[in-house]
């Protein structure tokens, strides 16, 4: 690999020619007809005569570079800085893929720079085109030369299958397809930056840890201080940062990039994108959910059997999910044993007509058993307002949760047995650290590598302060900030939802055209939120 990158490089015959970033010619150009579009994060940038939008700036219309008014179809492009945005010298060079043997037979390796991803793929003939994320993959050009590279991997928050994976196919890519071979892992998330000391990494030491849960590199919550993560990185000297964790982790490498920048450092900062919970907003899915889906098979299934061997069996099942309750809604629509699904999009109530205890009772009566999923953030506010408990936090400032699973638990054995004098037998499960805890699954697997590879390829071609993730099966970078800013839940509107409630004819809880009423006055991200904050 080290004799391919310092050979000369020829241009392959199969190699389609790409416009360099420079011929686009527009990062830096301004347009004079337009002088209040400068984007203040990205400077003023243009993309096909279109200038980006940065999250601070409205959808923008503008004239192509030539002057020429531009087709005013609604193109809009959320796209990442780039290190060129504050250090305008910076020399590059041909892609060393160019020599790869992998690549050798591929039609087009490098991803063009007019390459784009649709954020929304269903539309009418009408609708403006709409936001569009740059399309990850090597690029023709890039800013780092392999031997210069010091690259360090830190990963942080709570535990998800594949996180091994992605560390090691984030070494082995970068090994392999660059010849990089200072590659540094931070020991126990964030704080391991200025109080431990670093691991050496190559594709010999991290050859076998996608076979294990966990993570290689260690984690930890908390502890996140920017001014002294940079101050290592730059005594280091560290120039590529990949940085996998969640919505929390996110936040902080938005922050790590952003002092980068304020000293000028020649550092690129990559996120991917972690969480079990699958709520980080716009990318389709977060590695490792499929895996949990799976394994929440087991602690379902388990419930099945022990409530169908006894009689009255109430097998309740408490699945991850603070804010969203996808794994519990997948998990449920997967299974089949499931007669009640509880997500903390969705309120519900225990009492009277249309409530749970009455479905619970139903159900018993019907198949002498039943089964209830839930969500860990289901019916917190139910629980807080009778528990009074304090309001806690962990050491990232997440809330801490009741357990939801043990209070319902108790709430139907006290109904059935001093209510309605009838004697139930409850099984609680709650599988939580086991589903965590367990290596990523072969689809997850392949997730995970082409993750680690997208990171790869964007700190390489000097994309700095992205988020990497699928967007509609297509993976691109996506600006940090969009994926912090909201979170990705349930949506009780959409179809999905709707299937569930027909897979287990389950009470909506919800009273007639409330929630038809309520889509016609709020979008539906409002909606989601509102759910949540609704008491019941
Ligand atoms: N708003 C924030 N700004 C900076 N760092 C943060 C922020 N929120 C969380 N972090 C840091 O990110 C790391 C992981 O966050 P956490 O919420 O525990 O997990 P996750 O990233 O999985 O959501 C912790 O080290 C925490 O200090
Ligand atoms: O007990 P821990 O390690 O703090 O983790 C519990 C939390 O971690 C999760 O599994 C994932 O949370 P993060 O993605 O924020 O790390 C949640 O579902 C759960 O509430
Ligand atoms: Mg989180």
């Amino acid at each position: 690999m080290e004799s391919a990158i310092s050979s000369p490089l020829s241009t392959s015959s199969h190699l389609l020619p790409s416009p360099s970033r420079s011929s686009l010619g527009s990062r830096s150009q301004s347009f004079p007809s337009l002088p209040n579009l400068r984007c203040p994060s990205f400077k003023s940038r243009c993309f096909l005569g279109i200038p980006f939008r940065s999250r601070q700036t409205q959808p923008i219309r503008c004239q192509s570079s030539n002057q020429q008014p531009a087709k005013d179809d609604g193109f809009v492009i959320e796209d990442v800085p780039h290190l060129t945005d504050f250090l305008s010298n910076l020399p590059s060079y041909p892609n060393p893929l160019k020599q790869s043997q992998a690549y050798a037979v591929v039609k087009q390796t490098f991803v063009s720079t007019d390459d784009v991803v649709a954020q929304k793929v269903v539309v009418q003939k009408d609708d403006p085109r709409g936001v569009h994320f740059r399309r990850a993959g090597p690029r023709e050009k890039v800013y780092f030369k392999s031997d210069e590279v010091r690259a360090c991997i830190v990963t942080c928050g709570g535990l998800c299958p594949g996180i091994n994976t992605v560390i090691r196919e984030i070494v082995c890519g970068l090994n392999y397809m660059y010849g990089v071979e200072d590659i540094l892992g931070i020991e126990g998330g964030y704080r391991g930056f200025y109080s431990k000391n670093t691991l050496r990494l190559t594709p010999k030491v991290v050859n076998d840890i996608h076979k294990r849960g966990g993570t290689f590199l260690r984690t930890s919550r908390g502890g996140h201080d920017t001014n002294k993560i940079v101050d290592n990185i730059q005594d280091r000297g560290i120039n590529q940062v990949y940085i996998i964790g969640g919505d929390g982790t996110q936040k902080g490498a938005a922050l790590i990039y952003k002092e980068v920048e304020k000293r000028g450092l020649q550092v690129a900062v990559a996120g991917i994108p972690k969480t079990i919970d699958n709520d980080i907003a716009v990318i389709d899915k977060s590695f490792g959910f499929d895996t949990a889906v799976e394994e929440a098979q087991r602690a379902i299934n388990a419930a099945h059997v022990e409530v169908e061997s006894v009689e009255n069996g109430v097998g309740i099942v408490k699945l991850m999910g603070r804010y969203s309750g996808f794994i519990a809604l997948y998990a449920t629509l997967a299974s089949r044993d499931v007669d009640c699904c509880l997500v903390p999009e969705s309120p519900f109530y225990l009492e009277g007509r249309g409530g749970l205890f009455e479905f619970v009772e139903e159900r018993l009566k019907e198949n002498g058993h039943v089964v209830i999923v839930l969500a860990e953030g289901a019916g917190q506010e139910y629980i807080a307002q009778e528990m009074q408990a304090v309001d806690g936090k962990d050491a990232s400032g997440n809330k801490l949760l009741l357990d939801v699973g043990l209070w319902l638990t108790e709430k139907i054995k006290d109904h059935f047995t001093k209510v309605q004098k009838m004697a139930i037998n409850t099984k609680y499960i709650d599988p939580t650290y086991m589903i965590r805890a367990i290596p990523s699954n072969a689809s997850d697997n392949i997730y995970c590598t082409l993750l680690a590879q997208s990171a790869v390829h964007g700190a390489m071609a000097g994309f700095s302060g992205f988020t990497v993730g699928p967007v509609n099966s297509r993976h691109a970078y996506i600006p940090i900030s969009r994926v912090t800013e909201t979170q990705n839940t349930v949506n009780l509107t959409d179809r999905m939802w709707a299937r569930l409630l027909a897979s287990t004819n389950q009470p909506s809880f919800l009273e007639g055209n409330e929630l038809h009423e309520r889509v016609d006055k709020e979008d539906v991200d409002v909606i989601n939120h509102n759910m949540r904050a609704t008491s019941i």
